[in-house]
């Protein structure tokens, strides 16, 4: 079978003699027509230092393509910068651009027929918006991280863009002037890449690596390392080899590489959000996966990595102590992942991993040894209760206690809810609840972290619990209950909590829950309205009419003809 299987529909008889007329004003010649045609999905943007590298490695990745024989076709992808939308309405776009990313993928790649591709991206939602459409699709595939910022510098420390998020809840707090601030935001981000602790960019660059669908070491590259541009150019090699051989992303995206990818995510502290979007790229990879088997994982694999946003240490540091492959192989020698999955090179993970130590060097601070973890168990805690019939998500990293029960503080929106943190509002003890945030409430699920660093930052990170429907950023930590379903707008426990009634988180029971008898909230339901929808037109409209529960990821395409 030739390589171009999908490509020879529009390139090969005489009826396509018009499709090839204008394959030639692209730089096919005659002989070009029975090669393989590679869709080179380019998340360059210069709107955010995430995105603004990604170009010089596209241009890379084409030579290399052309170099491999096969024919490169470069497009665009979108990108939403959640370090510049966040606290805002455009937030809301955030989540949904993961699925206009999908969308545009998998519609250049099938509408022109491609053989393949190779996806470039940055930040959050270019990862799983990629995956998902490379899921879908089911044609060879690679995903190429655009790589991590290095970390800026002031006073001695090592800053990211949430150390200004935090130092923006120090200063309302009177506890940081402004010129310290002003230092802050203009050392906080010293160049190209994504933001740099093991915030979502940096959790999903990791995942994917242990998933196989990147190479290794990839992941935690910085952006501006000539390594970076490197192994792009390794990776445009091995997608055109695995079109040759025909390694689909589905043999690869097994239930082994999505348990593997959450043992890493436990191991490396990872976001939040690697549970929403592993659930939605299982949706579209036809795997079984729920919330509970973040849970079963969780409870045996340890969080190992000394990293931001509630560790020391930055993504380039996990580099030099070893990456994602280190991290990896003490799973492996420990049980907890699964070796026999198969990578993109088409070695299985344990060949991938022959040569790495079993054992991190003790020569650096990053990666913990196995019997000397930072936690015992992963961080990201699955929490049910009537508040959450459908789960929430907690991340239990950076607090003493990992429960609170106390009276709910009820915000209808993020900015209700930054504007009391800020005016001092908010007490030791209190449950805020932000709602009206979720999938279809927001819509989109907007991230909370200019309130959860507003906590932090007051000092409150200990005493005040925050749950909410919408989502976290990688760089909120605290105690913290995100993915609230079923959320407010459709009729959950959480809109019908009102000011000063009780609510206890707990981690350890993997509890949330309001304390008001079944009757009680039985009467509220029967008086609750459901709000008018907040777009009626246009793609948060579109995204809110069809998106599921954060239960199974927030997708658009559940089960849209079921039932
Ligand atoms: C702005 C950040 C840090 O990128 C955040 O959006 C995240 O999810 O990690
Ligand atoms: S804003 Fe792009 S990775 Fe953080
Ligand atoms: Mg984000």
């Amino acid at each position: 079978m030739s390589d171009n299987r999908r490509s020879q529909v529009i390139t090969s008889g005489v009826a396509r003699s018009p499709n090839r007329a204008m394959l030639r004003a692209v730089g096919f010649g005659d002989n070009d027509f029975n090669k393989p045609i590679v869709g080179l999905a380019n998340g360059y943007s210069t709107i955010t230092p995430c995105n603004m590298g990604i170009n010089a490695l596209a241009l890379r990745a084409e030579a290399q393509i052309k170099a491999s024989g096969a024919m490169p076709q470069m497009f665009g992808t979108i990108t939403i910068s959640d370090g510049i939308s966040m606290g805002t309405e455009g937030m809301k776009y955030s989540l949904v651009s993961r699925e206009v990313i999908a969308d545009s993928i998998e519609t250049a790649c099938n509408g022109q027929s491609m053989d393949g591709v190779l996806a470039i991206g940055g930040c959050d939602k270019n990862m799983p918006g990629a995956m998902l459409a490379i899921a879908r699709m089911n044609i060879p595939a690679i995903f190429v991280y655009g790589g991590t910022i290095k970390p800026g510098h002031y006073n001695g420390q090592d800053l990211t863009v949430v150390s200004a998020f935090e130092a923006v809840g120090q200063h309302s707090a009177g506890k940081m002037g402004d010129e310290e601030l002003m230092a802050i935001e203009r050392n906080a981000c010293p160049g190209a890449g994504s933001c740099g602790g093991m915030y979502t960019a940096n959790t999903m660059s990791s995942a994917f690596e242990a998933m196989g669908m990147s190479l290794i070491y990839s992941s935690t590259m910085a952006a501006e390392d000539q390594e970076k541009a490197d192994s792009t150019a390794k990776s445009a090699e091995v997608l055109v080899d695995a079109i040759r051989k025909q390694i689909l992303p589905r043999q690869i995206l097994t239930r082994k590489a999505f348990e593997n990818a959450i043992a890493v995510i436990m191991a490396v502290g990872g976001s939040t959000n690697a549970v929403l979007h592993l659930l939605a790229i299982s949706n579209a990879a036809g795997v079984e996966l729920s919330l509970d088997d973040f849970e079963t994982i969780r409870a045996k694999v340890p969080v190992l990595c000394d990293l931001k946003p509630s560790g020391k240490y930055v993504a380039t540091d996990l580099h030099k102590a070893g990456g994602i492959p280190q991290v990896m192989k003490m799973l492996l020698v420990n049980g907890v992942l699964h070796g026999d999955a198969l990578t993109i090179t088409g070695q299985t993970i344990a060949e991938v991993l022959a040569n790495v130590p079993d054992a991190p060097s003790p020569d650096q601070p990053v990666i913990h040894a196995w019997d000397n973890p930072i936690y015992k168990q992963g961080h990201l805690a699955i929490l049910r209760g009537n508040l959450a019939t459908e789960g929430g998500v907690a991340k239990i990293t950076g607090i003493k206690k990992a429960n609170i029960t106390g009276p709910a503080r009820v915000f209808e929106s993020e900015e209700e809810c930054l504007k009391a943190i800020l005016d001092k509002q908010i007490k030791p003890g209190d449950v805020v609840v932000v709602r009206y945030e979720g999938p279809k409430g927001g819509p989109g699920m907007r991230e909370m972290l200019a309130p959860t660093s507003a906590i932090i930052g007051a000092g409150l990170g200990d005493s005040v619990g925050l749950i909410t429907d919408g989502r976290f950023s990688g760089g909120t930590y605290g105690l913290v209950v995100g993915h609230v379903a079923p959320e407010a707008f459709v009729g959950g426990t959480i809109a019908l909590v009102q000011e000063g009634d009780s609510i206890t988180i707990d981690a350890g029971q993997r509890l949330l829950e309001l304390h008001v008898s079944d009757q009680e909230l039985e009467k509220r339901r029967a008086s609750w309205q459901p709000p008018q929808p907040r777009y009626t037109k246009g793609v948060l409209a579109k995204y809110a009419k069809l998106v599921s529960s954060s239960c199974f990821g927030a997708v658009t395409d559940l089960d849209l003809f079921e039932g």
